[in-house]
Formats: C-alpha cells, sequence, structure tokens
C-alpha cells in the first residue's frame, strides 16, 4: 500500500512475529511504515521483548494465538488492512511430526487465508521458501536461477511438501472476493536461507564449534555454492511488498519473488565462516574430511538413533540424510524480480549485514543457551 503523507490509519497483523523473521519484520515495519497505526502480532509463544515495543506511536498488540484455530486466526485479522503471514514450522531435523508441520504450514496458511476472506481484509503477504522450488529429491543443482527457471520441484520431505502447498494456496487465493465485494491480492516470498541476529542454526554451529575446541569439520565441498540473505533484507522486503500491493495489485497479486541480496554465493559451511571466524572458529579441511559414503553411512545412524531413542528423548542432530543432500547441492538464484516489480533494494549491504551478526553472535545473544 503506497505511502502516502496522512495520519496513521493502517493495521498490520504479522503472524509468527516472535519468530526469527517475524521480529525482524515487526521492528522494520515500526521504523518504516508512517502509516501504521495498530501493529498486531500474533504468535504461539509471545516474547517478552514485545512489550519495549508498546511504549511508541503505534499501538502494539500482542496476540497469542495458534494459526491451526480458524477462530482465533480469523479474531487477530478482523479489521486488519494487511497480513504479513511467517508463521510456520521451520524443521528438517526431525524434531516436528509431519503431521504438525502439515498442520500449522499448510491448514494455519488456508486459515489465514479464509480469515481475509471472511474479515475483508484485501492484502496477504506470504512467506514461503526457496524449497518450493528446492533442491529438488533428485539433488538437482539449481545455479543462479530465477522465478522463471525451469526447475523439477519434486519433494519428498514434510517441511518443502508444506511449504510448497502453503505457497500454493496464497497464490490460488489472488483475486478471490473478500467481504465488502473487493478482492485478495497475495504474494509470496520466497527467502534463500535466512541469516542474521537470532539465527538459531548458526548459533548452534557457534555452539559445535566451541564444544570441539574452536574447530569445524568441513562435511561439504567448497565447490557447492548456497544462496544466503541477510534477514534484515528479507524483513524490508516484506515491508516494501504490503506497502506497493494495493498500488501496483495488478502486477504484483499472484506473484513470488525470490528474497535476494548482496550476500556472496559460497558453500553453506564457507559462508557460515564469514561469521564464526571473527569469533574464533576455523573450519579444517580444505575438502570434506570424510569420504561421501562415511558421511551417508552416519546419517542413517543418526536417522536410527533418532527413531530409537524418540520414547526417551529427542535427538535431532544437525546431519541427516535430508540436511546432508541439501548441503551438497548448489542452489543460489540471481533475480531483480523485485527490484523491476516494485522497487525492491537491499536495505543492508552485505558488509553491513556481516558486522551486524558476527556482533550478535559475539554478544550474549549469539551465544546464550
Ligand atoms: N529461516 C530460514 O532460513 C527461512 C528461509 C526461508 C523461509 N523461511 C520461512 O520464514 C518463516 C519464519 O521462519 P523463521 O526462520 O523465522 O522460523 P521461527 O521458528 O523462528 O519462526 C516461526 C514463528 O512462527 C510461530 N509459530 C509456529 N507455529 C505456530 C502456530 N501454530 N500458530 C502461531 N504461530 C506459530 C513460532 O512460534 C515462531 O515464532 C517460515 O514460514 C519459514 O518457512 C525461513
Ligand atoms: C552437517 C553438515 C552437512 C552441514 O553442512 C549441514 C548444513 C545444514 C544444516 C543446512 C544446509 C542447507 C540449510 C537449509 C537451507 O539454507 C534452506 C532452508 C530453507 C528454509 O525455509 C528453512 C531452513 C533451511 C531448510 C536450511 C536448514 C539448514 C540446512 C539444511
Amino acid at each position: 500500500m503506497a505511502a502516502c503523507a496522512e495520519a496513521p490509519e493502517l493495521v498490520y497483523l504479522v503472524t509468527g512475529g516472535c519468530g526469527f523473521l517475524g521480529e525482524h519484520v515487526v521492528r522494520m515495519l515500526l521504523e518504516q511504515e508512517p502509516r501504521l497505526r495498530e501493529l498486531r502480532v500474533f504468535d504461539l509463544r509471545l516474547s517478552p521483548w514485545l512489550e519495549e515495543l508498546k511504549t511508541g506511536p503505534v499501538q502494539v498488540t500482542a496476540i497469542q494465538g495458534d494459526v491451526t484455530q480458524a477462530h482465533e486466526v480469523a479474531a487477530a485479522v478482523s479489521g486488519a488492512h494487511v497480513v504479513i503471514h511467517t508463521a510456520g514450522v521451520v524443521d528438517v531435523f526431525g524434531r516436528v511430526s509431519p503431521e504438525t508441520i502439515y498442520k500449522v504450514n499448510v491448514q494455519g496458511t488456508q486459515n489465514v487465508i479464509e480469515a481475509c476472506v471472511q474479515m475483508g481484509t484485501r492484502f496477504l503477504v506470504h512467506t514461503s521458501s526457496m524449497e518450493v522450488v528446492g533442491p529438488n529429491i533428485k539433488g538437482q543443482p539449481f545455479h543462479r536461477g530465477d522465478e522463471d527457471t525451469p526447475y523439477e520441484a519434486v519433494h519428498k520431505h514434510p517441511y518443502p511438501q508444506s511449504k510448497a502447498q502453503a505457497e500454493r494456496l496464497v497464490l490460488e487465493a489472488n483475486g478471490r472476493e473478500v467481504r465488502g465485494g473487493l478482492t485478495l491480492v497475495t504474494c509470496a516470498l520466497r527467502p534463500t536461507g535466512i541469516y542474521g541476529e537470532g539465527h538459531q542454526i548458526m548459533r548452534d554451529f557457534y555452539r559445535q564449534g566451541l564444544r570441539l575446541g574452536g574447530r569445524l569439520f568441513r562435511a561439504v565441498p567448497a565447490s557447492v555454492e548456497h544462496g544466503r540473505v541477510y534477514v534484515g533484507n528479507v524483513a524490508w522486503m516484506h515491508v516494501l511488498v504490503a506497502r506497493e500491493l494495493e498500488q501496483r495489485a495488478a502486477l504484483m497479486g499472484g506473484q513470488v519473488y525470490f528474497c535476494y541480496d548482496q550476500s556472496p554465493y559460497k558453500s553453506y559451511e564457507d559462508f557460515n565462516m564469514e561469521f564464526l571466524g571473527p569469533c574464533g572458529l576455523r573450519l579444517v579441511g580444505t575438502r570434506p574430511l570424510l569420504p561421501h559414503w562415511l558421511l551417508v553411512l552416519l546419517t542413517a545412524l543418526n536417522t536410527l538413533l533418532q527413531w530409537l531413542l524418540r520414547p526417551l528423548v529427542l535427538y535431532a542432530p544437525l546431519l541427516n540424510p535430508y540436511t546432508l543432500a541439501m548441503a551438497n547441492t548448489t542452489f543460489t538464484v540471481s533475480t531483480n524480480k523485485a527490484q523491476r516489480h516494485f522497487g525492491y533494494k537491499p536495505l543492508f549491504s552485505w558488509e553491513v549485514s556481516r558486522a551486524r551478526t558476527i556482533l550478535w553472535l559475539q554478544g550474549k545473544e549469539g551465544s546464550a543457551q
């Protein structure tokens, strides 16, 4: 919705607003959206930092709720002009059952769509994922691809499957009539691997390295490139899309956009070392220290252990068949579709994104349990 000088009158709802990305979206909206009158933050688990946001000019309404409960979603959406739907279960480590992943990511998204229709909310921005595209089950590389690059998007894992179904629901809902007779305008954003302040997996790698005497051991060839994007730029793209969706509904409605910035193309492990290196860790090996077949065997062992231990304890290591396959498959994007369609340019340079992430890791935040 285009920026204008009038008095703040808009009501935004951010689902998953207390998550890694959600928090950055909430803070970015408060900084960058002058027409905001009320910002509703909807999440299963509300965070204490929300309280500090309630002292500003914008009314910040914390709503503890569950996207799988349609009535809770409808109540939160009622009266909102824009919904930014980031809530979801992000799990490729076997921590959450496939049923729950589907319930939250697919049925939860359907609940958000139906709430927009019932309540007359016209603008819905959905956080999708690169994984809607790939890497696919054949491990085919996606090298510097864009939104139109042909690629066989076939998935078996519950998480990418759920994201693909959710994205499809959102795009198909574009143009539906909402209460009041106007139409719903939807858009899906596909971040690649997001990094930045609050990235739990980066924190896990940091702690693993500290436990191993300041060392991490290379498991993936340096030649396998993985696209990464800074959380602040992902948040900025969400804010920009929400702002422009009304004026550019014909162009943007029903569209998908990869989230991108100037973060360099590197292997997943080498990219992490851009932040973990300055924090005192080093990556041992210029090539994988273990042969691939042995890594595959270890992932199978981890899968067996997870299954055996499940009745007693949750064992969910970073290394499993899916994460090894993902890390070993090139997936990078090169596109300017967001710039062409709604003038997106990254708000944070690579240098600033890197510095902010390092500061966070080095601070009490990054190393906290
Ligand atoms: N982290 C990444 O690299 C990445 C990349 C691409 C896309 N995404 C997408 O971005 C979104 C946010 O991911 P994230 O990395 O911030 O994860 P996260 O787990 O930090 O945040 C997800 C938030 O959703 C909330 N949530 C979960 N189930 C809910 C429910 N039933 N009802 C209400 N709230 C619920 C959680 O409490 C959490 O605050 C997800 O949709 C994810 O698929 C993440
Ligand atoms: C143990 C080694 C093999 C190590 O290199 C494994 C890395 C592995 C944990 C990550 C490699 C690729 C990551 C995924 C990717 O960045 C994109 C994602 C999409 C997003 O929607 C959610 C997160 C993720 C699935 C991300 C998760 C960690 C990796 C699998």
